[in-house]
């Protein structure tokens, strides 16, 4: 059976000093039997790169352009991310659809991009509360994955990893009920089983106001393979925990 898979998200956060101190306790504390990762602004990704050097921590970004090299003003590139030694690369978290305007299709063709330069796409899909309300949380998922198809072919998506994410759940210590976790983790399972043959292979994680309090239950629900976590990663011992709580999982 493979191991939960737990990325920390940072958001707009770290400094220097203290991203030495979050990670030496991070790296020092994270028991072994969990896949764990974290997912930094890009100015610090080769200060992280290097602290976690010698652990079995990765680390990754948390967007990415959809374009290559070139007239992009501004834009980070995936071949640049890659030589810095990023793993994941984080896309269409639900601040960057909402704030930053990006259409399912742009996510879609970061996730190409990541994927050509030989990293791995974590892609956030979820509802908001409206449209939970509206009975819509299957056609809205269906809506973010569909646009995957133009990632094409059974290697490459099996090559994702899909975090579920309520927008409604994202930093307001509120969480879906388990079963309404494990609903949609199904149902992007679901989504994977119609295409390739593997989809048990796929990791599909639950975001949204994680803490070590509720992350054993939550990562007991049979389609969960871990977990994607914000502010409770800028805190030591409570990512830790949650890691831990990952280990009785696998
Ligand atoms: O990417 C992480 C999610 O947005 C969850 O954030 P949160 O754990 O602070 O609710």
């Amino acid at each position: 059976m493979k191991s939960s898979l737990v990325i920390g998200n940072w958001k707009s956060n770290g400094s220097l000093s203290g991203n030495r101190v979050l990670l030496d306790a991070v790296a020092s504390g994270v028991p072994a039997g969990v896949r764990c990762a974290v997912c930094v602004p890009y100015p610090y990704l080769a200060q992280v790169g290097e602290i976690l050097e010698d652990s079995a921590i990765a680390f990754g970004s948390q967007d990415v352009s959809e374009y290559g090299y070139g007239a992009y003003t501004g834009e980070v590139n995936a071949e640049m991310l890659a030589e810095f030694g990023c793993r994941f690369v984080i896309v269409g978290h639900s601040e960057r659809r909402s704030l930053f305007d990006e259409s399912d299709e742009t996510v879609a063709r970061k996730a190409g991009a990541v994927l050509d330069a030989n990293m791995v796409p974590v892609v956030c899909v979820g509802e908001t509360l409206a449209q939970r309300d509206a009975g819509e949380v299957h056609s809205v998922l269906q809506q973010q994955l569909d646009a995957l198809d133009t990632v094409r072919g059974a290697s490459r998506l099996a090559g994702l990893v899909v975090a579920y994410e309520p927008v409604w759940a994202i930093g307001t210590g509120r969480t879906p009920t388990p079963e309404q976790v494990q609903d949609a983790l199904g149902f992007v399972r679901a989504w994977f089983a119609a295409r390739i043959d593997d989809a048990d292979a796929v990791d599909v994680l639950y975001g949204g106001s994680v803490k070590a309090g509720n992350a054993a239950e939550l990562f007991a629900l049979p389609d969960s393979d871990g977990g994607l976590i914000g502010g409770a990663s800028l805190v030591a011992d409570e990512f830790v925990a949650i890691c831990a709580a990952a280990v009785s999982k696998s």
